[in-house]
């Protein structure tokens, strides 16, 4: 504790309230009207009694009492009851001795119930001295601007106004303090008050006319009386406390860009003055206004309270000062975009600058300045949330020689590398570009030059170091004005070329990462824009200062939110969300819903996956949620709350959520037109994922754009449940080419629902049945006579020959049918098809008897021919001792012979069809694509 030891000093002395319209209209006023003011230095003095100060003061302003003083002469010592002591005692300021500085801002007292809430806080805190700063009630400073404005424009109704606002402190000071002594002082200083501003706002009605001083003024008077009432709340609740008018107290000094500097010295000795008169241990402070050397009335502009308080904390030497608003903290990112952000638990100073200038809810930078001096901790707390611990501003080792902490792991929360994201929107880009601006000295400062002619606020510079280029956001309503006065200034240069353009670059955003631990982490940057390309998000401009506190990037301003988003959730959750678009509650698509329900939890606990699914549409019904469906109760939500399918409308839904980054849609439906967006759907950044095999059969040119979409947009396309359902047909294939075999072959049978009728064909079993069965099995297509057309097995050898590289289609593939020719009628129900189908046994009957008769048994064979670059599917008999003749159940076998295995082929067997396996493999698709959006593996 450094202690200080004063002398009784009479009080700030300000003008009468004739005195104060004239002084202010004519300001500044003379600097006589403060009185004398003890210096720092003494070290011995006395305070008399308050009594004998009270004497003291008629005595060194004796016209005061006579007229109708103005408010600053309420006296706020007397308000606390300050015991009357016969003989001097000597006072010892105690400057950091165990002072906690608090501030509430006007919401956490805007009425009666909120200021008796602060009250008990104040109450609760058990440090051993408290200052505690609060602005005027919420809405009261937009009040007294706006009677000010009245009375200047000569409107009478501003006296109105005024009655409005006296009302407003009457009436919540009368329910706050019920009857007594302090709602009787309370209720007279009211009254002085609004008296004086009367006379006050009469005169500036005549003059037409109020220049600063006297705004700052009339603006002051609601921290006055919040000030006031808060006091008398502590007080009602039992301890003891005062109020300071902070313009007896705090001095500041203007500058020129509509700021102020603190006089700490000026200011710590009228503290310690104002002490000597009232040595109490609960002071309320009032916030946001001050006075200047002179002695005016001033304020301290933007976000001045939180200024005030941490002035206070400074002149104090607080443990700590804590800024009471209506949110937990400071958020890693502002939880309107990003619903995931979390509070964070600690900043240091500089981080917390960054993320304010970045416009998160925090501080503003200037407000850390007087406490960081003597390194006090700030924390941000929610009134309304009291138990919540808020956030610590704080210094950190890293960047400060007197941080009182070793390391930075000391400190709670101070190990993320990356604390919070932050985007500013409605940005544009400036380019200018030209060989002629290479080793230039001189050519940025005449470009910037420029820009500050315009008066046009740089938010972000990225000169790459070949020096032809000089990229700046500037916002977008400035950009016009920016680029005009450039191509004026460079008139020349550009008609010369030496200057190739001033080319700008409308509806952008930035996007900036926080974090002081970046400059000492390898990889961050390289983290940050791998986010970016996962989410399809395309970068317009980058900058990263020296200090690497923070890394900015420009995107399109449509993709601001979902950057943000993007970024966020690949550094600050442990889960990867995946926003899922489901069409095709069928067999397949309602198993994989139940799948998902029975999987999530354990994907998201162990695997840190969070599949949300955002929609379910199907051919005549749809049902889509804002955030997520729940599965466990998905069927009847989709039964119950379904409205009519509307593809666009379900797109945009899951392309326009705020919530997820990336999307994807799952098509379970068998739909070639469903199969047609697929293109516009990558094109928009979603990922597909699907069992459907029609885009990969289908027109190729269809395909081949779907694939080069796929690879430009960096969005994900897989289709592992086209071939062999569940089985890893697909990546096998791709995991030969990728690293570098040939594929000779591929060969196999590709239809679970035909193996399934060869392998039970046996003894009097009829074709018809076994048919029946894989339908009821679920191995079938939705129309069984794809299956047994041969159609279904013709395009997954397609499937596979354009994987392999082959241009093949449909058209080119050989393919034998089972279906009777007189069912082919596409007319043909699939029921009256599956009713008619009993009187064409004998066809496969016969073929199967044929091929017992030579020892073999029956089998449906696919075959791509690489070499040939061919395709083919026949009904062939094989021999019973052959791979193909071991099959049981729906099982597939696929061969593989290249050049790698040539000999003894690569095979993969297992059930092909089916809705579990089939579901399984799309499942597995899912997981795969958030494994490439980062999720841990
Ligand atoms: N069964 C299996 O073993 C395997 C199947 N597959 C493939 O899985 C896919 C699904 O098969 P399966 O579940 O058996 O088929 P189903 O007939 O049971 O389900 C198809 C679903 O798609 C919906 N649908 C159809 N057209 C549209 C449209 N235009 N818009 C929206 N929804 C539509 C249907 O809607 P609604 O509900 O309104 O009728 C139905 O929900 C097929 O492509 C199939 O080839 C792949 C491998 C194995
Ligand atoms: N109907 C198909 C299902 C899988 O693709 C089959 O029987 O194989
Ligand atoms: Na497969």
């Amino acid at each position: 504790m450094e202690a200080v030891a004063v002398t009784r000093t009479p009080v700030l002395e300000l003008p009468q309230h004739s005195r104060c319209v004239a002084a202010l209209l004519r300001s500044p006023v003379s600097a006589d009207s403060t009185a004398r003011v003890s210096r720092l230095g003494f070290r011995s003095a006395q305070i008399w009694s308050s009594e004998f100060h009270r004497s003291s003061l008629r005595n060194a302003v004796p016209r005061l009492e006579q007229k109708n003083f103005n408010s600053t002469v309420h006296s706020s010592h007397a308000d606390a009851g300050v015991v009357t002591q016969e003989k001097p005692k000597e006072v010892i300021f105690p400057q950091g001795d165990s002072w906690a500085v608090h501030k509430f801002g006007g919401t956490c007292v805007g009425n009666t119930e909120r200021i008796s809430n602060v009250a008990g806080i104040i109450v609760d805190d058990p440090s051993l001295r408290k200052a505690v700063v609060v602005s005027a009630m919420s809405k009261v400073t937009d009040m007294m601007y706006d009677v000010l404005d009245k009375a200047q424009s000569r409107d009478d109704t501003y006296t109105t106004a005024l009655d409005l606002i006296e009302e407003k402190h009457r009436s919540t000071a009368s329910a706050l303090l019920g009857e007594g002594e302090d709602l009787k002082k309370f209720l007279k200083n009211l009254e002085d008050d609004i008296l004086n501003l009367k006379a006050m706002l009469r005169a500036i009605y005549i003059a037409g006319h109020a220049n600063e001083n006297f705004s700052d003024y009339v603006a002051g008077h609601g921290e006055l009386w919040s000030a006031q009432m808060l006091a008398a709340a502590v007080r009602k609740k039992g301890q003891s406390c005062v109020w300071m008018d902070a313009r007896k107290v705090l001095v500041v000094k203007p500058t020129s860009s509509n700021q102020v500097d603190p006089d700490f010295e000026a200011s710590l000795a009228k503290l310690v003055d104002w002490y000597a008169e009232t040595p109490a241990d609960c002071i309320i402070v009032t916030g946001f206004i001050a006075s200047t050397p002179d002695g005016i009335p001033t304020t301290l502009k933007r976000d001045g309270s939180d200024f005030s308080a941490a002035i206070m904390g400074n002149l104090l030497r607080a443990d700590q000062v804590t800024i009471w608003t209506d949110v937990d903290g400071v958020y890693s990112a502002d939880p309107r975009k990003v619903k995931d952000a979390v509070v964070l638990s600690q900043l240091s100073y500089q981080e917390a600058w960054e993320m304010s200038y970045f416009g998160a809810n925090v501080l503003h930078p200037r407000t850390t300045i007087p406490v960081m001096k003597y390194n006090i901790p700030i924390t941000i707390r929610n009134v309304f949330n009291v138990s919540a611990p808020g956030t610590r501003i704080w210094c950190s080792p890293l960047t400060s020689d007197t941080c009182p902490f070793e390391d930075d792991d000391e400190i709670d929360g101070a190990d993320k590398v990356v604390k919070g994201f932050a985007t500013i929107d409605h940005m544009a880009l400036v380019n200018v570009e030209g060989t002629g601006m290479a080793g230039v000295p001189g050519t940025a400062s005449a470009i910037f030059e420029t820009v500050k002619d315009v008066g046009a606020n740089v938010v972000m510079i990225s000169q790459a170091s070949s020096e032809h280029s000089v990229c700046f956001a500037v916002p977008e309503k400035e950009v016009a004005a920016v680029a005009e006065a450039l191509e004026r200034r460079f008139k020349t240069a550009l008609k010369a070329g030496r200057l190739s353009k001033v080319e700008v670059v409308k509806s952008c955003a930035i996007l900036a990462a926080v974090g002081q631990r970046m400059a000492s982490t390898p990889g961050v940057s390289a983290t940050l824009f791998n986010a970016l390309a996962k989410a399809n998000i395309n970068v317009r401009a980058i900058a990263q200062g020296c200090s690497e506190y923070n890394i900015t990037v420009v995107v399109n301003q449509e993709d601001s939110i979902r950057a943000l988003k993007a970024v966020h959730s690949r550094f600050y959750l442990s889960k990867t969300p995946l926003a899922v678009g489901i069409i095709g509650p069928g067999l397949i698509g309602r198993t994989l819903l139940n799948q998902l329900r029975d999987q999530s939890a354990t994907l998201k606990e162990e695997f840190n996956i969070d599949l949300r699914i955002m929609g379910i549409l199907g051919s005549k019904t749809m049902v889509l949620d804002e955030s997520r469906l729940d599965l466990q109760d998905w069927q009847s939500i989709y039964d119950e709350r379904g409205v009519p399918t509307d593809l666009s409308k379900f797109t945009s839904h899951l392309h326009q959520n705020h919530f997820v980054p990336n999307k994807v849609i799952v098509d379970c439906t068998a739909d070639a037109v469903i199969a047609e967006h697929y293109l516009e759907w990558l094109k928009k950044g979603i990922h597909i994922i699907t069992p459907n095999k029609k885009a990969n059969s289908g027109p190729l040119d269809q395909y081949l754009a779907v694939k080069q979409m796929q690879r430009q947009s960096y969005t994900h396309y897989f289709y592992e449940a086209t071939v062999g359902a569940g089985l890893p047909i697909m990546s096998t294939l791709r995991g030969l080419l990728e690293t570098g075999d040939k594929i000779h072959e591929v060969q196999g049978i590709f239809s679970g629902t035909l193996s399934y009728i060869f392998n039970n064909l046996v003894g009097d079993r009829t074709f018809s049945d076994v048919v029946k069965e894989a339908k009821a099995e679920g191995f079938t297509e939705p129309d069984p006579r794809d299956d047994l057309s041969g159609m279904d097995v013709g395009r997954k050898v397609v499937i596979l020959a354009r994987e392999a590289g082959l241009k093949l289609s449909l058209d080119d593939v050989r393919i034998t049918s089972l279906v009777p020719r007189e069912l082919q009628d596409p007319n043909l129900s699939v029921d009256e098809f599956m009713r008619k189908l009993p009187e064409f046994d004998h066809e496969i009957t016969a073929k199967r008897e044929a091929a017992e008769a030579n020892g073999k048994v029956l089998r449906f064979v696919g075959v791509v021919d690489v070499l040939k670059n061919k395709g083919a599917v026949d009904l062939i008999e094989v021999e019973k001792s052959d791979a193909f003749a071991q099959l049981s159940g729906s099982d597939n076998i696929i061969s593989f012979k290249t050049a790698r295995y040539q000999q003894n082929k690569l095979i993969v067997r297992g059930p092909g069809a089916g809705a579990e396996v089939t579901a399984g493999g799309v499942f597995s698709d899912l997981l795969r694509l958030s494994s490439y959006l980062g999720a841990p593996s």
